[in-house]
C-alpha cells in the first residue's frame, strides 16, 4: 500500500546551513508520529517540508506516492491540514467561520457552499467539543479553545494527514492531554511535534531529531532509552513502571 507520506532524503538548507539534512521516513496510514527534539533541531522545518510550504533543496517529499513539487497547492490542502506552532487571527471571526476556512480548498465557482460544508462544519465542531461555543468570537477564546478550534477547523479540512506543531504549547496539563486523546481519537494519520516526552510516549512511533537529522525512529518506549535522551537533552532518564499497570513514566535529572 502506498504511504500517506513520504520523504526522501530530504533536506533544507539556510544561509548555507543545513537547517534539516537527509530525512527518510514513510508515515503508516492511521498512525500518530511524535516529533520530538530540542529547541531549533528542525521540528518546524521538517513540519513545513511535510505541509509543503516549504520546498526541499534535497531529496522528495510524496503524498499517496505523488512528489509534493508537482501538486498544486489546493490538492494539497485536500489531503494536509497543519496546525502551526503560531496560528492565530487578529480578525473579528465567530469560532464557526474560523472553523469554516477549514473547507476552502473543497469550494470553487462550480462547487459553492452546500450542506455537505455544514456537516463537515459541524462534525468538526463537535469532535472537539465546541459545538455550543460556535458563535462566539474568537477573541473570547481561550488559548486552550483556540488550540481546540485548529484543530477544529484543519479536521474539518477532511484531510488525510494532520500535521501538528506543539498544539499543547502553553496549555495547563488537563487541557494538554485533552488534546491528546482529542487527536488520537480522530483516528487520522497525524504528525505531532511535541517537547513532553510523556506525550511522546502515547504516540505510535517517535522520530527523534538532532541538528536537523533524524537520529531515531521507531515506538516511543524502545526509542526513548536514557543513552539516547542524555546525548540529545543532557538528562538522566529512567522509565519507570507505573504501579497501576498504566503507561510508564519518566524520572529525570538535568546533567550540569
Ligand atoms: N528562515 C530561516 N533563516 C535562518 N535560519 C532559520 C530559518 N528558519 C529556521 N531557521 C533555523 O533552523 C533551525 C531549526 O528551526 P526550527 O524552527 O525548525 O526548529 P524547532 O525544532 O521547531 O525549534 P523549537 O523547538 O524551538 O520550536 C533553527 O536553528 C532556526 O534558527
Amino acid at each position: 500500500m502506498t504511504p500517506p507520506l513520504e520523504l526522501d532524503g530530504a533536506g533544507r538548507r539556510v544561509q548555507g546551513r543545513d537547517i534539516v539534512a537527509d530525512v527518510s521516513l514513510s508515515l503508516q496510514p492511521g498512525e500518530m508520529l511524535g516529533l520530538i527534539g530540542p529547541n531549533g533541531s528542525g521540528k518546524s522545518t521538517l513540519l513545513n517540508l511535510m505541509a509543503g510550504l516549504m520546498r526541499p533543496c534535497r531529496g522528495e517529499v510524496r503524498l499517496n506516492g505523488q512528489p509534493m513539487a508537482r501538486l498544486r497547492r489546493r490538492q494539497i490542502a485536500q489531503r494536509l491540514a497543519l496546525v502551526a506552532q503560531s496560528a492565530d487571527t487578529g480578525d473579528r471571526i465567530t469560532v464557526r467561520e474560523a472553523v469554516e476556512l477549514g473547507r476552502t480548498p473543497w469550494l470553487d465557482p462550480l462547487r459553492p457552499w452546500s450542506p455537505r460544508d455544514d456537516a463537515a462544519v459541524a462534525a468538526a465542531l463537535k469532535a472537539v467539543d465546541m459545538a455550543h461555543m460556535a458563535a462566539r468570537d474568537w477573541s473570547s477564546l481561550s488559548g486552550g479553545e483556540r488550540q481546540r478550534a485548529h484543530i477544529a477547523r484543519a479536521h474539518a479540512q477532511s484531510p488525510q494527514i494532520l500535521l501538528l506543531d506543539e498544539p499543547t504549547n502553553h496549555l495547563d496539563i488537563h487541557h494538554q492531554l485533552g488534546i491528546l486523546d482529542l487527536v488520537a481519537g480522530l483516528g487520522t494519520t497525524t504528525v505531532i511535534a511535541l517537547h513532553d516526552l510523556h506525550h511522546a510516549l502515547r504516540c505510535d512511533r517517535v522520530l527523534v531529531m538532532q541538528a536537523g537529522r533524524c537520529v531515531a525512529l521507531g515506538p516511543p518506549a524502545e526509542t526513548l532509552t536514557p543513552a539516547l535522551i542524555r546525548e540529545i537533552f543532557a538528562i538522566e532518564a529512567e522509565l519507570i513502571l507505573h504501579p497501576g499497570g498504566a503507561r510508564p513514566v519518566f524520572a529525570f535529572q538535568r546533567l550540569s
